[in-house]
């Protein structure tokens, strides 16, 4: 009769091969987690150590958009939403808003003058917890694709080699797109005269189950002023802040939220190609601002305004910037909250 070659000690052995393997697994995927294991796989730390300028981050600050100012106010839905959306935050009603204003530079002391992109960051809760967040920008389109060309970009911004742009603009032609707004120096003198776009699209799901590509912006009711660059530089390194804040106190500022619905085809995954300008758009409510607060103390300076953080009823589509974003933003968010020595509060935490 045959017999088993086992023996009794080589089955106590199992367990141990199972934990090694697993334990060996892990550290498998850490590895590539990390990157170790293809060192040309872009992942959040490269994508945030290319946005630091030449002297590194500043620490204690968003690692993009640095240079911000805190608000809070409404979303006052209209009921249009819920079409579209089976989000709480469509039912007619007022929500709470904190966000941020704020320039895409990664320098906070940045001067106004110096940054064509004005951004900002809204994070609206509903009364049964839960939150929608967005970071949107003033651009009518984003500069690239995807986030790998959003990383040459930054790569080539800062080369020493006088082809890099050159280079950069024949892998992504693409780019000369977003070129005639960068250029434009009909600037607007106002964070409140600014409209904001999510760029990136989503998928609003509605109560049967059914999803809608759609994009959205905030308009502002405020009518647009141009300035130039150099006739704004003229007002000050912080006049946007400065102005902001007086305009608030005089009075909230509102902006509709219009949200764009995409007809078949058009393209989901790509921020750099505007759709149609016939599009279907439908006015969901507006955004209110009531009260602007310094952020140094101000309530959104420790918000990650991660923009795959929403409600049920909205989800991420096959756009790659939103998971892309979200862990470059934690990543930034994590460096600058364990940093927090290098931004103090003021000490009483009052407000300035
Ligand atoms: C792969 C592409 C991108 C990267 C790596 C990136 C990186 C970052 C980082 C690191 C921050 C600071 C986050 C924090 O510390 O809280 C940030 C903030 C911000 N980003 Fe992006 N970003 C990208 C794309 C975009 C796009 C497509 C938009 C707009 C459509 C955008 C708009 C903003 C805005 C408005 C903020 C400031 C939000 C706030 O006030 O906290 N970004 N970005």
């Amino acid at each position: 009769m045959a017999q088993s070659s086992a023996s009794p000690k080589d089955f106590r052995l199992w367990p141990f091969v199972v934990i090694a393997a697993v334990v060996g697994i892990a550290a498998i995927c850490f590895a590539y987690t990390a990157g170790w294991l293809s060192p040309n796989r872009l992942t959040p730390k490269k994508l945030v150590a290319g946005l630091a300028p030449p002297g590194g981050p500043a620490l204690g600050h968003r690692r993009n958009h640095s240079k911000g100012i805190c608000f809070t106010g409404t979303f006052e839905a209209n009921g249009e939403g819920s079409a579209l959306s089976k989000a709480p935050v469509f039912v007619r009603g007022q929500y709470p808003i904190v966000g941020r204003f704020n320039l895409g530079t990664p320098n906070p002391n940045a001067e106004d003058a110096m940054v064509r992109t004005r951004g900002l960051g809204i994070l609206i809760t509903t009364p049964d917890g839960q939150e929608w967040r967005s970071a949107m920008i003033n651009a009518p389109i984003f500069p690239v694709s995807n986030p790998q060309a959003f990383y040459d970009l930054l790569t080539a911004s800062a080369s020493k080699d006088p082809n890099a742009m050159k280079n950069f603009i024949g892998a992504n032609p693409g780019f000369l797109t977003f070129l005639p707004w960068a250029k434009s120096d009909q600037w607007t003198e106002s964070y409140a005269e600014e409209p904001y776009n999510s760029l990136n699209s989503f998928l609003f799901v509605d109560e049967s189950g059914t999803k809608h590509p759609v994009r959205w912006s905030l308009i502002p009711a405020a009518q647009p002023v141009s300035i130039s660059p150099a006739e704004l530089g003229k007002r000050g390194p912080d006049y946007l802040e400065q102005e902001i804040t007086q305009r608030v106190a005089a009075g909230p500022q509102h902006w509709k939220l219009m949200v764009t619905v995409a007809n078949p085809g058009d393209p989901t995954a790509d921020p750099n190609k505007a759709w149609p300008a016939d599009r279907r758009t439908i006015d969901v409510g507006t955004m209110t601002v009531q009260q602007i607060e310094p952020e140094r103390d101000g309530p959104c300076r420790d918000i990650n305004y991660d923009p795959t953080v929403l409600p049920a009823g909205i989800t991420t589509s096959d756009d790659p910037f939103p998971a892309a974003r979200s862990a470059a933003y934690s990543r930034s968010y994590n460096s600058r909250t364990a940093e927090e020595a290098d931004y103090p509060r003021t000490a009483t935490g009052a407000k300035q």
